[in-house]
């Protein structure tokens, strides 16, 4: 398959490390950085660099869009002008499905096949270098195919995707823009909000910007993701945005009467019935959330002792993906939260840091 990837960042990067485990592969790359392109060619995702999006799109089985997705409307117009080979498969993984699926509503009476596509993982890091072979393994990666889409094209793009190791799903686009309105446009906007209200905080108590630990730094992580991407998200999901906005002002307005009344029933209530349904969440595999794989580490707070752990892993060829302490000071043991790729390199950290150490360690 000769295939082309537009917008060599995290998604398209990833899509072509892990589409480039297919031998029978090869990937141009489009990307208006030529450093990126340069990059993803450096690093093997793709097989060459295009100048142009004429020239990725020419005679190409399969073209992939992975720009951020007011980018991606305005390729699809472009192309409706360019000569695309017969029987070529287009397609994007853009987080927002509505509005892609009507501009490439033209693409489709002029014949062409068009399949809107999302994988359900990613990451607040953007950029080539993010970019990781096994980002969509057991994620999510829905596809949103056009009634009028022969369904022999949709087989065929769901073999090809079948090297990202995602879990494929056909969903309406309708569908799936007010669902990811719920578990991730919206969750973006309040961790942003959140942000925003220590910012302004910040500027009377300079100190509360120390004391966000653990709890805020968690609800929080999204907010470092890149504003091109999430401008655009909120732009062309903006109607069901305003829906989740109504419904948590309404939910809000009921928290606030409830801490009005002060009644410990009702509060405890309150925070058991989310728990119970956050306990519940699907978390075996990535399910619609984003998965890490964390390993709680009690370590004494003394010099040298995260290099003495992180090479215990580097022997054992273990990748970590994040490593962060929580809650040291001076004399009491802290935690050393490190973040793995896998479930299986989580148990083969704890395995080897069992052998060689006395640590105590957690699964949270
Ligand atoms: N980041 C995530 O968690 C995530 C997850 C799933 C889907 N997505 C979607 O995937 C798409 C890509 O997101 P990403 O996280 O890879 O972003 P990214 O910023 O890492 O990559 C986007 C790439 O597109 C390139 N680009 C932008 N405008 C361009 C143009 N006009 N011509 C050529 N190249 C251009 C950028 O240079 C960049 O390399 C977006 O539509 C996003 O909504 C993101
Ligand atoms: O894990 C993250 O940082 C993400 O934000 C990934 C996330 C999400 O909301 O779950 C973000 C946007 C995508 O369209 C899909 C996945």
């Amino acid at each position: 398959m000769n295939i082309a990837i537009i917008g060599l960042g995290l998604i398209g990067g990833s899509v072509g490390l892990a589409l480039k485990r297919d031998a029978a592969n090869r990937i141009t790359g489009f990307d208006h950085s030529s450093t990126t392109a340069e990059e993803a060619y450096r690093r093997g995702i793709i097989d060459s660099v295009a100048l142009s999006l004429e020239d990725a799109c020419y005679n190409t089985d399969v073209i992939i869009f992975a720009t951020p997705v007011n980018t991606t409307v305005d390729m699809l117009e472009e192309i409706r002008s360019m000569k695309l080979k017969d029987g070529v498969i287009i397609t994007d993984t853009g987080s927002t499905k509505v509005p892609i699926m009507d501009a490439a509503s033209i693409l489709i009476d002029q014949g062409l096949t068009f399949i809107g596509g999302h994988p359900m993982a990613g990451s607040h890091k953007s950029g080539v270098s993010a970019a990781k072979e096994h980002l969509f393994e057991n994620a999510y990666y829905i596809l949103t195919p056009d009634p009028r889409t022969d369904q022999k094209h949709v087989e065929q793009l769901r073999q090809l995707l079948r090297p990202t190791k995602g879990k494929v799903r056909i969903v309406e686009a309708t569908e799936h823009d007010r669902m990811t309105a719920v578990v991730s446009h919206f969750p973006h906007l309040v961790a942003s909000s959140l942000v925003g209200r220590l910012a302004d905080q910040q500027e009377h108590q300079p100190f509360i910007k120390k004391l966000a630990a653990g709890g805020f730094r968690d609800l929080t992580r999204i907010a470092s993701a890149d504003p091109v991407m999430w401008r655009d998200i909120t732009i062309q999901n903006r109607d069901e945005l305003l829906k989740q906005l109504d419904g948590w002002f309404e939910e809000m307005s009921a928290v606030r009467e409830m801490i009005t009344a002060n009644d410990p029933v009702r509060i405890y209530n309150y925070f058991a019935e989310a728990k119970k349904f956050r306990d519940e969440l699907p978390l075996t595999s990535q399910g619609a959330l984003y998965m890490t794989y964390d390993l709680h580490v009690d370590i004494p707070d003394h010099p040298g002792i995260i290099s003495e752990i992180t090479k215990i892993l580097a022997d054992e060829r273990i990748s970590i993906t994040n490593i962060r302490i929580v809650e040291t000071r001076t004399d009491v043991y802290g935690i050393l939260v490190i973040s793995f790729q896998s479930a299986d390199d989580r148990e083969h950290a704890k395995f080897a840091l069992t052998s060689t150490t006395n640590f105590s360690m957690h699964i949270v």
